[in-house]
């Protein structure tokens, strides 16, 4: 059984003022490990011991190459342990084990990547005439509060945590009270890497308390959210009570964009993986799918055919698709498929497992619904489940107007033989990200990534996200 302590300042403590809570195996309802639940007392000490490092730590002091080398050995230590860290998160949060597998490698990138960036961090100078000087330098921030939700709970840390500290700052991370294992295991790697004490804090515990504590707090400076769209906007709240910048990367109901000329055959897996991928619980799912009319009927058929097969299973087992998060998610998914049938046609996948042992499992079945038009309600929420609403158009034009009628604008993807239709969707397409015959590559931590309306602001990966946990100094100088 795994415990997961809270780390402030370099000490774990195995208990806290909140109690211990439990983790579950979505798979099979298991309790599987327990955590200290921090409560209000744990939010001063881990704010006051981020802040000392920040402040005084030697962190602040080393010199950019030296942060770097600490910052590729947290990742290259992610790899050597990649086994067990993988196998943990997937069965905390319910992912098959190849896609933990894939998050725990891509976490690793993130680490590579941007200790390359920690001795890049130019400023740039001014002209300004005889006489002077004037540059701009890029301070840190200070303390960054980083708030994870349970989809990808290792990633997520790594995507945020990786550039603020390449900027300089210290961090403090909370993660989601349903998976609250993976994130011990980094504190774990960043202390063996060198990473100086109190640089990188971790409190477990529940986000309406300590959540929403942390982000009123003086001591912090700046909140990387991801999550959903209400509780983003509680975060907001609670930032500008004391005037804090954020990234906030919120929910979506991306399109996925299918003409006539596209190649069928290539496209049919991509589409699939865009909304079936973690069980559909991930922001960028790709959940609408608008299509031609003239296709409509031959990829309803290819994509039920493929769902029909749909193997699901224990996340260990490494299924097609795993269980959603918990019991409470899996009801709320389901009644998405009641409205769904009320507002067109349902198409159901898969078979449920119904093994001994796997009937605690938080299990739904894949979906597509058909018959709908853009403003039914199951073609306007996020379910964050395996659920695609499909919806048919005449011309490019109508594809981009629906496309674009949603209060989401996070990314899409455009499947089309045409380089007409490609490069008219991609620039007219109110989304931070289009895909292009692709939807959602690999392991590129390279790309900025982040959403226009409610999908959030703000961009975390490539050189852009360090811009979150940088300000600009200007320094002008008079002389002679
Ligand atoms: N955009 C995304 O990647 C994600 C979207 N979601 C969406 O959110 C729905 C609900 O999932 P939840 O886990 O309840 O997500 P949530 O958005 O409530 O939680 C995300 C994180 O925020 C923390 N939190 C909760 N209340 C807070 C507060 N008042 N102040 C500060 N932090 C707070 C949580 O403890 C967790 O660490 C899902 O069904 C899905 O639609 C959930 C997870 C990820
Ligand atoms: C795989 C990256 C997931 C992003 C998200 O759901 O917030």
């Amino acid at each position: 059984m795994h415990h997961a302590p809270l780390v402030i300042g370099g000490k774990t403590l195995a208990e806290a003022s909140d109690g211990i809570g439990e983790s579950r195996d979505p798979s099979t309802g298991e309790v599987i490990g327990t955590f200290a639940r921090a409560g209000l007392t744990e939010v001063d000490q881990v704010v006051a011991a981020a802040r000392h490092a920040f402040d005084n730590g030697p962190w602040t002091r080393m010199r950019p190459f030296e942060r770097g080398r600490i910052l590729r050995r947290i990742g290259e230590l992610m790899l050597e342990r990649r086994d067990d860290i993988a196998r943990l998160e997937s069965r905390d949060s319910g992912k098959p084990l190849r896609d933990a597998y894939w998050e725990v490698d891509c976490s690793a990138r993130f680490f590579e990547y941007y200790a390359g960036v920690a001795d890049k961090q130019h400023g740039t100078s001014i002209p300004l005439g005889r006489g002077i000087v004037d540059w701009t330098v890029k301070d840190a921030i200070g303390v960054s509060l980083q708030i994870i939700p349970w989809n990808y709970p290792f990633q997520l840390i790594a995507r945020g945590v990786a550039p603020a500290l390449t900027a300089g700052c210290a961090v403090v991370i909370k993660p989601a009270s349903d998976t609250p294992l993976s994130a011990y295991e980094f504190l774990k790697i960043c202390q063996e890497a060198g990473l100086p004490d109190g640089q990188v804090n971790l409190v477990n515990g529940r986000g309406s308390l300590i959540g929403d504590a942390l982000a009123r707090h003086r001591g912090v400076d700046q909140i990387t959210f991801t999550g959903s769209v209400p509780t983003g906007q509680r975060v907001l709240e609670a930032a500008a009570s004391h005037a804090i910048p954020c990234n906030m990367e919120l929910g979506g109901k991306s399109p996925q964009i299918l003409f006539a000329d596209a190649d069928m055959e290539k496209a049919l897996p991509i589409i699939a993986g865009g909304f079936l991928t973690h069980a559909g619980q991930v922001c960028n799912a790709g959940t609408r799918l608008l299509v031609e009319r003239k296709a409509h009927d031959d990829i309803v058929s290819r994509l039920h055919d493929h769902i029909r097969k749909i193997n699901i299973g224990r996340a260990l087992d490494d299924p097609d698709m795993g269980p959603v998060i918990n019991a409470g998610h899996k009801a709320e998914v389901e009644g998405f498929y009641e409205l769904a049938e009320s507002e067109g046609q349902l198409l159901m996948g898969g078979n449920l497992p119904l093994e001994a042992g796997l009937a605690g499992g938080a299990f739904v079945r894949p979906a597509l619904v058909t018959g709908i038009s853009n403003t039914a309600r199951i073609a306007r929420e996020e379910v964050f489940g395996p659920i695609l609403s499909v919806i048919p158009f005449d011309t490019a034009e109508e594809a981009v107007a629906i496309a674009n009628d949603s209060d989401f604008g996070l990314v899409a993807g455009v499947h089309t033989a045409s380089i007409d239709h490609a490069m008219h969707m991609a620039q007219d397409l109110r989304v931070g990200q289009v895909w292009v015959n692709s939807f959602g590559i690999g392991l590129d931590v390279e790309f900025p990534f982040g959403g226009y309306k409610l999908s959030g602001f703000g961009r975390e990966k490539g050189l852009e996200a360090i811009g979150a946990y940088q300000q600009i100094k200007n320094v002008c100088v008079r002389f002679g």
